[in-house]
């Protein structure tokens, strides 16, 4: 669990030790979801968490597939991505990597959205070979179209209806949902009068509204204005927290996967290339991707890979005294503010970033195609095996 989705938990964890909340209360609703018509009033019993989730059926196992909560994934989209990947309920998945990296590939073929080869076990239930309508997958995609001629309420309420929930119930349900991610006025407006961010919300609210056991975020802050994704992660941070399907988030941003996420999986070239938790990612990254995205130089040997802050770069205009594998020349590329430094993306081999102060930078000339020489302390480095097993 991310640290702010850790933080929430406390708090709800917390607040399960009150009484419990009055059934109007809209936050006790989101861990109560009312009934299915017909069915009457609860009857299952609440699970041990005394959370009081409606308990789910029990999963249908597939010949070969012993029944795991959770998912469980092991699948080729041909000429695309090859993934495998295991992640148990309550667990948010981030998945990074460089453009063209496999990450879309793979939830679309989570979603039945691409054709897949081999499995992707979903509480015992191997996805791959169910219709995409037949998925208890929620879908939130960049700049994914509402349905533009249904109001906010009636796209996020469209869902549970369609399965079969009373209008009146469905509609209760989306309101609450919209009240949850700060939309909950704008219920009765059309998509196309709704800013961006107001749109992703309800596009998220929509996705989790059918209670789905996956839930598949592709980039969901992407084009948001920086404020409205900040509040857009907290409120979702909110929710996963007591979200107990598996969520998969792909992201370009290394807060995404610092604070919402339990788990890393990092993406090249169509494959895996490292798992981990986000803080063993962050410290041992084991690609260039990574590493800029944690804002850390890496160096990478045959054996061993390397990695110090860009502010334990010394910068200099002659060559400098100590070791030759601590040592590396090249030209400027960029010089951008950064925080109260000067970052600068030098052209070296391989590329490095070096924070210096503006006073230094000026003094030295450090603008774009200027040579320099980069070195860095012993003792400011951090190393680490190229090739760990868990890879
Ligand atoms: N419709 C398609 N037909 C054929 N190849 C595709 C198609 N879509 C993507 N690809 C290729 O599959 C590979 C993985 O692409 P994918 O979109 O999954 O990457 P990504 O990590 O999501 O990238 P981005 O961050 O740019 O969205 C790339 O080599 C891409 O060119």
């Amino acid at each position: 669990m991310g640290a702010v989705a850790r933080g929430v938990r406390r708090h709800h964890h917390l607040q399960r030790q009150l009484p419990r909340p009055h059934p109007d209360d809209a936050h006790a609703d989101l861990r109560h979801p009312p009934e299915r018509p017909g069915r009457g009033p609860r009857a299952e019993p609440r699970d041990a968490r005394g959370l009081g989730r409606r308990a789910r059926p029990a999963p249908r196992p597939l010949a070969g597939h012993p029944v795991t909560a959770g998912l469980h994934v092991d699948l080729t989209v041909p000429g695309r991505a090859s993934v495998r990947l295991d992640a148990g309920p309550g667990t948010v998945v981030a998945v990074i990597g460089p453009n063209g990296a496999g990450k879309s590939s793979l939830v679309r073929a989570l979603a039945g959205l691409v054709p897949a080869d081999g499995t992707a076990v979903l509480d015992g239930t191997d996805l791959l070979r169910l219709p995409a309508r037949d998925r208890e997958v929620g879908l939130v995609f960049q700049g994914q179209l509402l349905f533009p001629h249904l109001s906010a309420l009636d796209n996020v309420a469209f869902g549970p209806r369609a399965r079969g929930r009373a209008r009146r119930e469905a509609d209760a349900a989306a309101q609450r949902l919209l009240d949850t991610f700060g939309v909950g006025h704008l219920g009765h407006r059309r998509p196309r009068e709704l800013s961006g961010g107001q749109a992703q919300r309800v596009a998220i609210a929509r996705a989790l509204a059918t209670e789905p056991r996956l839930l598949l975020l592709d980039e969901p802050f992407a084009g948001l204005d920086v404020t409205v994704a900040m509040a857009l992660r907290i409120e979702l941070a909110q929710h996963l927290a007591d979200f107990d399907g598996v969520a998969i988030l792909v992201t370009h941003e290394a807060i995404d996967a610092l604070t919402l996420a339990d788990q890393v999986l990092v993406l090249d070239g169509g494959t895996v290339a490292q798992r981990g938790t986000p803080q063993d990612v962050a410290a041992r990254p084991a690609t260039d991707h990574v590493a800029r995205l944690v804002g850390v130089n890496l160096v990478r040997g045959a054996e061993e890979f390397t990695t110090f802050s860009p502010r334990d770069v010394t910068v200099s205009l002659r060559r400098p005294e100590g070791s030759a594998r601590l040592r590396w020349s090249g030209s400027i590329a960029s010089a951008q503010q950064h925080g109260d430094a000067v970052r600068l993306l030098v052209d070296s081999e391989p590329a490095l970033l070096a924070d210096v102060t503006p006073q230094a930078a000026t003094e030295l000339g450090l603008a774009p195609g200027r040579e320099v020489w980069l070195s860095v302390k012993a003792t400011a480095v951090s190393r680490y095996a190229a090739h760990p097993d868990d890879r």
